[in-house]
């Protein structure tokens, strides 16, 4: 966003290394012997149900809470104790990002690029893009619960830092914001940044994120690509037949079909060899008003999550960068 902005730096190394990070609380581990390295120039995803230690991780990267044992390497130094020479180069955004709610929009964002030293220009691009261009005059305190998360957004672009950190940026966007936001990341990403997401929108995860890593109390169930996740864990495809068409037992006695179920005006029949099963089916009802449903990284994710599937420690193209 800043015409001030470093030139994003391509050195060797990831841009964090995570290694071995644990974290308790009461005796509890938040987040549990976690290692993770974030490429440069890389989308990554975090994901994970709600209490798995996701900000906890984010904020221990970011250098806002203390490991309580492990070593995190931002741009391989340590963020911890608050590392100001790595301040310039990292874009934080939280789940409580602090305002000067008495200020206007303009002079907020203003005040927060005066603290990097970034001059105004800076301030009207970046309202632009995160769609604030026109509240320029709007007190901070008068903003609806989106509109301020468009300038905790822009309050961690507006230095134009390689790394950018955002927790949870959609939760309160309307769907057309979610969309502009993408753009916006999607633009900083093809110039070099390196972004590190937390999200529970798993089609915005399988859209946006280069890799995704998915904690489970605490502890990191699996590292890799959406697309080579969904492949891998062979999640199933799921045909749509409108009620009416087959009996449930006929269904589910299909050869290849492992479950059937009903949800609204549909049997449900969930597959791994969705042409044998589309080939039965024709032969059986016919395939008018059958729809079939691919598997999605959210199919994964709930599998996961759910401790359906056995989990694999890392999968192997995270594991090069364990050695
Ligand atoms: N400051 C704290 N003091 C005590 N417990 C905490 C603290 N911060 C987090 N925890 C606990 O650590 C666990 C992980 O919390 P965390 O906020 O990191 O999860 P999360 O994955 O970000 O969840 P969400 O999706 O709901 O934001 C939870 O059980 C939470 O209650």
């Amino acid at each position: 966003m800043s015409s001030t902005s470093p030139t994003p730096d391509h050195g060797a190394g990831p841009a964090v290394a995570v290694t071995g990070v644990t974290k308790s609380y009461g005796g509890r581990p938040a987040v549990d012997e976690v290692t993770l390295d974030v490429r440069r120039g890389e989308f990554f995803g975090l994901l994970g149900p709600n209490g798995a230690g996701k900000s906890t991780l984010v904020e221990i990267m970011e250098g806002l809470r203390r490991a309580d044992s492990g070593t995190v390497a931002v741009f391989g130094e340590s963020p911890w104790p608050r590392n100001t020479r790595l301040l310039p180069r990292m874009g934080v955004q939280t789940q409580s990002s602090a305002f000067f709610v008495r200020q206007t929009v303009h002079e907020h964002l203003r005040t927060v690029a005066a603290l990097f030293g970034v001059e105004g220009a800076a301030v009207d691009a970046t309202l632009e893009a995160v769609g604030l261009g026109g509240r320029h005059d709007v007190r901070v305190d008068s903003l609806s619960g989106g509109q301020r998360q468009r300038l905790a957004i822009a309050s961690a672009l507006v230095h134009g830092p390689e790394l950018i950190f955002l927790d949870e940026p959609t939760a309160s966007l309307d769907p057309e914001g979610r969309r502009d936001l993408w753009e916006v990341l999607r633009g900083l990403k093809a110039r070099g940044r390196t972004i590190v997401y937390t999200t529970h929108h798993l089609d915005e995860a399988e859209a946006l994120c280069d890799r995704v890593g998915i904690l489970v109390e605490g502890r990191l169930a699996v590292v890799d690509e959406p697309q080579h996740l969904i492949g891998t864990f062979g999640a199933a495809t799921r045909l749509l037949v409108p009620l009416g068409r087959i009996e449930e037992d006929r269904a589910a006695a299909l050869p290849g079909v492992t479950a059937v179920t009903v949800q609204g005006g549909h049997l449900v029949l969930e597959t791994r060899a969705t042409g044998r099963v589309l080939a039965a089916l024709d032969a059986a009802t016919g395939l008018d008003g059958v729809q079939t449903r691919t598997p999605s990284l959210e199919d994964v994710y709930l599998d996961i999550t759910a401790g359906r599937r056995p989990r694999t420690p890392l999968a192997a193209n995270n594991q090069e960068q364990q050695a």
